[in-house]
């Protein structure tokens, strides 16, 4: 039998050292924005006519790798509207998010915390993308659990929302595998417009359905 993984010697060139730049702090690189508010930020703001309680999301983009239902190997996400700012979401792990076998990939984890803090910005009538996320990885998550998580939105400061999510196994009051911690940043629909690919740009702005055309860029018709 061969070494187990802790015992197995270190490869050649593998140690481990200090990077000696690090790429947050060279002069093109923004520093890190912290994960905790400021203490002048705000509480958000449900929008008025943000769905009810209860009400089934939907798909944002027919094509979105979180939640989109044309996309095989997507998460197909069903997320659905909570109380204040904050969302509830059910993932199931299918064969096509293995990572080790038959475990979740932890990169499929974090998307799917991702599209599931992404949702919030819905109940605020607010369009913005993902800044920073931190995921800590609590439990191995296996092929066929359905991943039950739950978003909230804890403060905005400027542009930037901050929200945290965790994801639970074994049912919604199951323990917790997976937790996340983000800062959103608010930008105005240009900001797709103006980087996205220009097929699926015109594709979805194409789109008859006024409601589908807004949400694909979660811009609130
Ligand atoms: C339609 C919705 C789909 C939802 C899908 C799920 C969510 C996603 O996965 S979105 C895709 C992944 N995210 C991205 O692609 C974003 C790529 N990054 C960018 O485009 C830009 O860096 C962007 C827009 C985030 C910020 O750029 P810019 O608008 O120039 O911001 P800037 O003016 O420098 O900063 C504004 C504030 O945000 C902060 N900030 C900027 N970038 C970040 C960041 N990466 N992390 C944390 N804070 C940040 C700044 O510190 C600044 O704070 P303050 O006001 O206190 O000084």
């Amino acid at each position: 039998m061969g070494p187990s993984l802790a015992r197995r010697a270190r490869l050649p060139g593998t140690a481990v050292r200090s990077a000696a730049v690090s790429a947050a702090t060279s002069p093109e690189t923004p520093p890190e924005t912290s994960l905790v508010p400021p203490d002048d930020a705000v509480a958000p703001v449900r929008h008025p006519e943000a769905p009810a309680p209860g009400t089934p999301l939907g798909a944002h983009y027919d094509h979105c790798f979180g939640c989109g239902q044309a996309l095989p190997h997507g998460l197909h996400l069903q997320a659905h509207a909570g109380e204040g700012v904050s969302v509830t979401a059910e993932f199931t792990v299918k064969p096509q998010h293995q990572g080790a076998p038959g475990l979740a990939h932890g990169g499929v984890l974090t998307s799917a915390l991702d599209e599931t803090l992404g949702s919030l910005n819905w109940l605020m009538h607010s369009i913005a993308v993902t800044g920073r996320l931190e995921t800590d990885f609590l439990l191995p998550v296996p092929v066929d659990t359905v991943l039950h998580l739950d978003a909230r939105c804890t403060a905005v400061h400027g542009r930037k929302i901050y929200s945290d999510a965790v994801g639970r196994i074994g049912g919604p009051k199951g323990p917790i595998a997976v937790r996340a911690k983000a800062v959103f940043i608010e930008v105005k629909v240009e900001h797709f417009i103006d980087n996205g690919r220009k097929e699926e740009i015109e594709a979805a702005m194409e789109d008859p359905d006024q409601v589908r055309r807004a949400r694909a860029f979660e811009v609130n018709p």
